[in-house]
């Protein structure tokens, strides 16, 4: 297994698909920077008490004016309080929306997601999509205040320079080292947060491939490879990690220190000034703060800037998964209502990403609406990459997939893929009940549909013995039911709702003999009318079939009647 690095380590700009719901809360974060401009207003009136309490009150001793400035900081400090809760309640509004807006977006680009453009395995994708959590953490933290902070280090500078006159050089000298320092790590840090984030997915791909297969890890005596392959991912992942934490926290420390320096620099600087009468005791303890709130955004800076390069590795990621083109057609979609069902291939060439050989070549083929074909072959000859082409899964290179005498590339795929009933290959049932599992929320399938399509497809016969019966909860994959118990409601969901064409791939595989004779004497009727496309090696299920096609190496080799093409089988020497 390769450990591809999905994560570029030079990182793009933000695009407009972050930058729309972030513009839609613009409202939202103008009230949060209206907060924070205030805060910062109230930081210098505290700063003003102070050097009132110290040169007015405290050589007078004038405790009536001490009351009414208490007074007045006090009401300050009130709403001073009021206001941050309410920043980091509007944060949190915007964060929860731009998270619900990508969000919803990233799903609906995954389910679109065009099959020859994905890329890394099941795990790394996972991975990628838990990084909306880290967009989220960025959005709806209240460090993105920190940037409203940063004009007022001017304006704290200048309140500086007005009560202590030269002592403001102090912040200014040490602010330029702050900046320098984080804008020197920044680019390691960018680079080191995609590298540790690769890891991470790296890890992440191999927890989830050994935990979804599990009972083949476990009795094939796997475990000892893929205990290996998580080893070398926890230790390429820790380096990574270990180096981006050194590096943000000798930016943040740099910042923090400027932070104490900055204050003492000016206590010392002060008694200077103090000692040739330039400055008072007041406007000193004054200054001290406000050069410590000077220097103080910066921190919060260097600490936003370490967030902002992971969320930016987070963003390069799930931009680079908005970026794979979509299915469906560039212009306006046709969205067919039902469709008659006839299927035509013609000089149609396939080949698989990253394939050499070509898996199709030349084909050609029509089915006629209501027609019942059945696809045999060897194994690997194609039948199942025929499947996935007329679902519209992959196109071909050349040549066209036409339903109805549409290219399929015309049609809304979600409009196209509701008029075909599939049972594919790999038998796969979502978590939740069977109930779900066959009306997959599609409205027009009630519990009469449900049941009838059970009925057909011999799901009803067990999930009548099932204490909960259709209410029975199923775990990831459909655990918890047979093979075969699968396969039948893989077979009632693409029956419900009688769609007009139906693509079985081996759809018995897994059933005993009588129990499949049972169903192919009901499909007999079902799927009168309809196109049929099956693909089998079962030749009891080739009773349903009114044509046989015989695909080899990509290439139809037969084609006829059932009873022909059968008795062609069976005269020696004759088969495929
Ligand atoms: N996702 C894929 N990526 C690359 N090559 C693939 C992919 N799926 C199938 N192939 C290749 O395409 C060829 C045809 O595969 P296909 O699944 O269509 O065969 P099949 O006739 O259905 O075989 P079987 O009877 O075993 O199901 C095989 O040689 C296989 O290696």
């Amino acid at each position: 297994m390769s450990n591809e690095k999905l994560v570029p380590e030079k990182q793009p700009r933000f695009a407009s698909w972050l930058a729309e719901p972030m513009f839609r809360n613009k409202h939202i974060y103008l009230k949060v920077a209206l907060a924070a401009a205030m805060i910062n207003v109230f930081g210098l009136i505290v700063s003003l008490f102070t050097m009132t309490v110290y040169d007015r009150v405290v050589p007078n001793l004038a405790f009536d004016s001490l009351t009414a400035l208490a007074i007045g900081v006090g009401i300050v400090l009130v709403f001073d309080f009021m206001l941050r809760i309410l920043r980091a309640y509007f944060v949190d509004i915007a964060g929860a929306d731009i998270d619900r807006q990508i969000g919803d977006n990233v799903f609906e680009r995954l389910m679109r997601i065009r099959m020859d453009m994905k890329r890394g395995s099941t795990g790394q994708m996972t991975g990628m999509m838990r990084e909306l959590e880290t967009l989220r953490d960025f959005f709806a933290s209240a460090s993105i205040t920190a940037v409203v902070d940063v004009p007022f280090i001017a304006i704290t500078l200048i309140f500086i320079g007005a009560i202590g006159g030269p002592i403001v050089w102090v912040p200014i000298v040490i602010i330029p080292f702050v900046i320098v320092a984080g804008w020197a790590t920044h680019p390691a840090l960018d680079r080191l947060a995609a590298k540790s984030m690769n890891g991470g997915l790296f890890k992440q791909s191999v927890l989830v491939e050994s935990i979804s297969s599990l009972e083949m890890v476990k009795t094939s005596g796997a475990a000892g490879l893929m205990r290996k392959r998580w080893l070398n991912a926890i230790d390429e992942h820790s380096d990574s990690s270990l180096r981006q934490r050194l590096v943000s926290t000798i930016a943040v420390t740099i910042a923090t220190s400027a932070n104490s320096i900055a204050y003492i620099g000016v206590v010392i600087v002060g008694v200077f000034l103090i000692a040739e009468r330039e400055m008072t005791t007041g406007a000193l303890v004054a200054c001290s703060i406000l050069a410590g709130r000077a220097v103080q955004p910066l921190t919060q800076i260097a600490t936003l800037l370490s967030r902002i390069s992971a969320t930016r590795t987070a963003y390069a990621q799930i931009n680079g998964l908005m970026s794979i083109p979509s299915e469906g057609p560039l212009g306006e979609p046709l969205h067919p209502a039902r469709l008659n069902g006839r299927i035509e291939l013609r000089g149609v060439d396939f080949k698989y990403p990253g394939a050499t050989e070509k898996t199709l070549e030349d084909f050609n083929l029509t089915i006629e609406p209501g027609q019942r074909v059945a696809f045999i072959g060897r194994v690997g000859s194609g039948k199942s990459t025929l499947a996935r082409l007329m679902l519209g899964l992959y196109q071909p290179q050349e040549g066209l997939v036409m339903i109805d005498g549409t290219d399929i590339r015309q049609f809304d795929t979600l409009g196209l893929r509701a008029n075909i009933g599939t049972a594919l290959q790999e038998t796969v049932l979502l978590s939740g009940t069977v109930r779900e599992n066959i009306a997959l929320d599609r409205p027009h399938i009630d519990d009469t549909e449900m049941l009838r399509a059970s009925e057909i497809s011999g799901a009803h016969s067990f999930m009548g013995q099932i204490t909960n019966g259709y209410d029975l909860k199923l775990a990831d994959r459909g655990e918890g039911l047979s093979g075969g118990q699968r396969q039948s409601i893989t077979l009632a969901r693409a029956l419900a709702g009688g769609p007009p064409i139906l693509i079985f791939d081996e759809p018995t595989s897994a059933m005993d003999s009588q129990t499949e004779n049972q169903l192919i004497d009901r499909l007999v009727d079902e799927t009168k009318g309809k196109t049929l496309v099956l693909i089998t090696h079962r030749t009891g299920l080739l009773r349903l079939a009114d044509r046989i096609v015989i695909v080899d190496k990509g290439k139809v080799a037969a084609d006829g009647p059932r009873e022909q093409i059968l008795a062609q089988l069976q005269r020696p020497r004759a088969a495929a």
